[in-house]
């Protein structure tokens, strides 16, 4: 048997994340390799991969490494690299402090969407600074799922979302394929799309259909994007009113709590679980 790489298996809101620590960037990672592992029936089973790199052994953000020693290199299921992952970053945190590599508290991990502080104490829940959103636009945004179509806004947390305000959730359908979303050139690298219900006040609910992993139990950025999105459509903008505003978003998998400040910068709060550990074989050795 080809031994490969040791892996642990973590989840945030129950969207679940294989680990894989290579601190010095030795491994080559190939999007064949990732899809294999996160098949749900012949892999392990995730909606993505967490490759845990130093910064500085890591050329696209090498710069970043005076200010975070670990860089999380996010991968989804089908193999695509994302910019960013809210859930999977308080994952990674939660590693670091759990394995010994980081000291409870307050750092920054690198991502592809720049700098991102955790606040990661020595057990419980884990706080993300998320940056600011971007919407950019364009107005006449729709989302298709069947004969139904819905207004959507372009949020940007640093990959692209688009958030539609439903009925009812299940009008989503089964999300196995992804919504269609027009005009396409609004997004040129693809989208995750989310559907957002009213739960009560300062309170949404949603599904997402990701991109590169399909409709998944959780969504962080997507989570912000809807927070974004719900304070605007109440004429809520921390930037003008020098209020924060905070949301709840519950996800199929569980609660997050996201809150957006003056300064337009966002923090999110949720669970971060580390649940197993082992080492690859087969499914690694393919290549
Ligand atoms: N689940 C993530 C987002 C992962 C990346 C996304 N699928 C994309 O391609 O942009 C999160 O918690 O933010």
């Amino acid at each position: 048997m080809v031994k490969g790489p040791r892996f642990l298996k973590g989840h945030g809101t129950e969207n679940d994340f294989v680990i894989i620590p290579d601190p010095d960037g030795a491994l080559e990672l190939t999007p064949a390799q990732v899809a294999r592992i996160c098949d749900r029936r012949a892999g392990i089973g995730a909606d993505g991969v967490l490759r845990v790199v130093r910064t500085a052994a890591a050329p696209e953000v090498a710069a970043l490494s005076a200010e975070a020693e670990w860089f999380m290199d996010y991968r989804n299921a089908d193999g695509s690299v994302a910019e960013m992952c809210g859930n999977g970053v308080r994952v990674f945190g939660r590693y670091l402090v759990d394995s010994g590599l980081a000291t409870p508290g307050t750092f920054h991990i690198a991502t592809r969407a720049g700098l991102r502080g955790v606040t990661v104490p020595a057990q419980g829940d884990v706080t993300v600074g998320m940056g600011r959103a971007a919407l950019p636009g364009p107005d006449g945004i729709e989302v298709a799922v069947g004969s139904r179509r819905w207004p959507a806004v372009n949020v940007n947390m640093g990959n692209p979302h688009a958030v539609a305000f439903v009925e009812d959730l299940a009008h989503a359908g089964d999300l196995f394929t992804a919504p269609a979303v027009t005009p396409a050139s609004a997004y040129p690298t693809g989208v995750n799309v989310e559907f957002v219900v009213d739960r009560g006040p300062r309170h949404v609910a949603l599904r997402v259909h990701e991109r590169g992993s399909g409709e998944t139990r959780s969504c962080g950025t997507g989570a912000c994007a809807v927070m974004v999105a719900a304070a605007r459509r109440e004429g809520a903008d921390p930037a003008v009113t020098g209020t924060a505003v905070t949301y709840t978003v519950d996800v199929p998998g569980g609660r997050l709590v996201i809150t957006e400040h003056p300064d337009g910068s966002l923090d999110m709060t949720g669970p971060a679980v580390i649940l197993a550990e082992g080492e690859l074989d087969a499914v690694w050795a393919e290549g």
